[in-house]
């Protein structure tokens, strides 16, 4: 009779006081790789996986839905929570340690401090989502606090995250090491996102064309080598355009690598061309590096 491989799920930690009584009797020179997620996980999410299980001696997972990262009319209630679901696909890439705490013990209610990264409400996404990265900067830095992990892993499709991550990291001179992977997509090119399961079937047909338009733009950079963020912009546009089921542009923009601060021009230091548009109702972001 064969038998069947089976790894062991995670270690759930509900609560901040769980995974510290864990987490005291790690060795200090143990090395700690850390995943931070909002659960519904996809391949996106596994590559990092996959990344921090080579390089640490254990992998801690968390999945949190973060309400402080949510806008009053986004999708924070029915944002997908399937945590049995994800504990089993964390199990099977590895991770030792899932930490997926409560609202109320991440916010008690005296808490009042959040991070304030200055500026980062002006780029594109900031714009689009007020409050947006204070949210993220602050459950980002608590997760530090509480895991402690030598490297944690974060995923360019959420390019400006990325960057302030990086920021937060060095002003706060917390002692770990910020990793990006690629952005990892379905094979018509569409970008992994837990909410690519709120499209409907036209919808994720159509969808692609994000993929497609940010594909022209770098083709023609790298036909020209120094060009306008106009030009650019406006291939992204009339890519995004041809679609029908685009029912809304937020931003197309291009903006340098290290602030997410907006390019006239691109030369050889590259930029980042980045789009956030609905198809459908949906709302997807997605970039391109040059
Ligand atoms: N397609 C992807 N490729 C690589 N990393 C990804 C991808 N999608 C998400 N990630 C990364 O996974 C981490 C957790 O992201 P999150 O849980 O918000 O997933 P998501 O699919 O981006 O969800 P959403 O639909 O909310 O944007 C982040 O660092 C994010 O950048
Ligand atoms: C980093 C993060 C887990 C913080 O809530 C979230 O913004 C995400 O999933 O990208
Ligand atoms: N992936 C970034 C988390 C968010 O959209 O709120």
């Amino acid at each position: 009779m064969q038998s069947v491989q089976s790894k062991a799920t995670p270690i759930l930690y509900q609560s901040i006081s769980a995974f510290r009584s864990m987490r005291r009797e790690l060795q200090p020179s143990i090395k700690i790789g850390f995943v931070p997620t909002m659960g519904a996980l996809h391949d996106g999410h596994l590559s990092l996986v996959r990344e921090a299980r080579k390089h640490n001696d254990i992998v801690v997972a968390s999945i949190f839905v973060n309400p402080t990262q949510f806008g009053p009319n986004e999708d924070f209630d029915k944002y997908p929570r399937r945590l049995e679901k994800d504990s089993e696909l964390l199990a099977e890439y590895g991770v030792d340690h899932l930490f997926a705490p409560k609202i109320d013990d991440m916010y008690g209610k005296n808490h009042v401090t959040k991070v304030d990264p200055q500026g980062f409400d002006d780029t594109a996404e900031g714009r689009s989502r007020p409050g947006h990265f204070s949210g993220v900067a602050t459950i980002v830095t608590k997760l530090f606090n509480i895991v402690k992990p030598t490297n944690a892993y974060f995923g360019q499709k959420d390019a400006a995250q990325c960057v302030l991550i990086k920021r937060v990291v060095e002003d706060l001179d917390m002692d770990l090491n910020v990793v990006v992977m690629d952005t990892i997509r379905e094979d018509d090119g569409l970008a992994m996102s837990s909410r690519n399961a709120y499209l409907k079937p036209d919808e994720r047909a159509g969808a692609p064309v994000i993929y497609r338009s940010l594909s022209a733009a770098k083709a023609l950079f790298k036909e020209k080598k120094t060009i306008e963020s106009a030009a650019l912009i406006n291939v992204v546009r009339k890519g995004l355009e041809s679609e029908p089921l685009v029912s809304e542009i937020q931003y197309i923009t291009v903006d340098s690598k290290a602030t997410m601060q907006p390019l006239e021009t691109v030369d050889e230091a590259g930029a980042i061309i980045s789009i956030a548009c609905k198809v459908g109702s949906v709302r997807l972001i997605d970039n391109a590096v040059l």
